[in-house]
């Protein structure tokens, strides 16, 4: 199959709403592909807190609206990033979309780790708690696919992506808004929980620079051996690489360490 990671640029000159147009005209040009991915919050940005309130959306707002359209016309299947969700009892989420090639909202994932400590998103936003998978039916010549759904600061814990891979997960996608100070973590994670679950991972970043927070760019497709299939640069860029999934479950025969998981150990003695 191939994929195709759009790294956005998400900088302050630009409205949510003509970054929507602009991204919605990107997805419209990977026909081809089977699967799109976009970033975390790409349309306020996920450091730009004071404008998460009025940029709030309903899962099927504004965002939705301008993507599933461009995913229909594209017939490809699109993980849309992460919008700053309104529920219904008027709490704010950081909710991913994933949208069918028919362009229909399929499956959503609110982030269960939200970053800032004490600050910002972590204060802001409610969590999520629950895992998310989303199995993408065969199509033409290629097998269905189970993608595992996790954001941004997520990929720092590694129950999670070990909670998905539990649950079937061979492509591990993760949308993010990381900032360049860290980068070095964010390539190292990523590579990571691609390791340690024998499974692709596919990391989309955004670009530019936010609320005063310069982006890391340098989103990148990681193979179940942990080899970088492809890595971009730090602007706005479309990332497009070919994933056969048939790897994760030779990786997972070939060199079979998930068997050798010890649950259930006994906890230290007390004192
Ligand atoms: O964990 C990090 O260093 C960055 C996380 C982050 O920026 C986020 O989750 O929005």
């Amino acid at each position: 199959m191939r994929a195709s990671l759009l790294q956005i640029a998400v900088d302050p000159d630009e409205s949510a709403d003509s970054r929507r147009r602009r991204v919605a005209a990107l997805v419209r040009e990977r026909r081809g592909v089977d699967l799109v991915v976009l970033p975390e919050l790409w349309p306020v940005g996920a450091f730009a807190y004071e404008s998460f309130a009025a940029e709030a959306e309903p899962v099927q707002g504004p965002t939705f609206a301008a993507v599933s359209a461009a995913a229909r016309d594209a017939a490809v299947w699109l993980h849309a990033g992460s919008v700053v969700e309104r529920a219904a009892d008027g709490r704010l989420y950081n909710t991913s979309l994933v949208i069918s090639p028919a362009g229909e909202l399929v499956r959503t994932y609110r982030k269960i780790h939200r970053f800032g400590f004490d600050k910002g998103e972590a204060t802001l936003m409610a969590a999520g708690d629950a895992l998310v998978t989303v199995e993408l039916p065969a199509s033409g010549a290629g097998p269905s696919v189970t993608l595992g759904l996790a954001t941004c600061y997520d990929l720092r814990f590694p129950e999670l992506f070990r909670g998905l891979t539990d649950a079937g997960a061979e492509l591990l996608v993760v949308p993010a808004g990381w900032p360049e100070r860290r980068r070095a973590h964010w390539t190292l994670l990523a590579r990571a929980r691609a390791v340690e679950n024998q499974a692709y991972v596919l990391a989309c970043a955004t670009a530019g620079t936010h609320a005063g927070v310069e982006q890391s760019g340098h989103s990148l497709v990681v193979d179940p051996w942990g080899e970088v299939l492809a890595e971009a640069g730090p602007g706005e860029e479309v990332l497009t690489v070919e994933l056969d999934p048939a790897t994760v479950a030779t990786t997972r025969e070939r060199f079979p360490v998930l068997r050798d998981r010890r649950l259930g150990l006994a906890p230290p003695a007390g004192l």
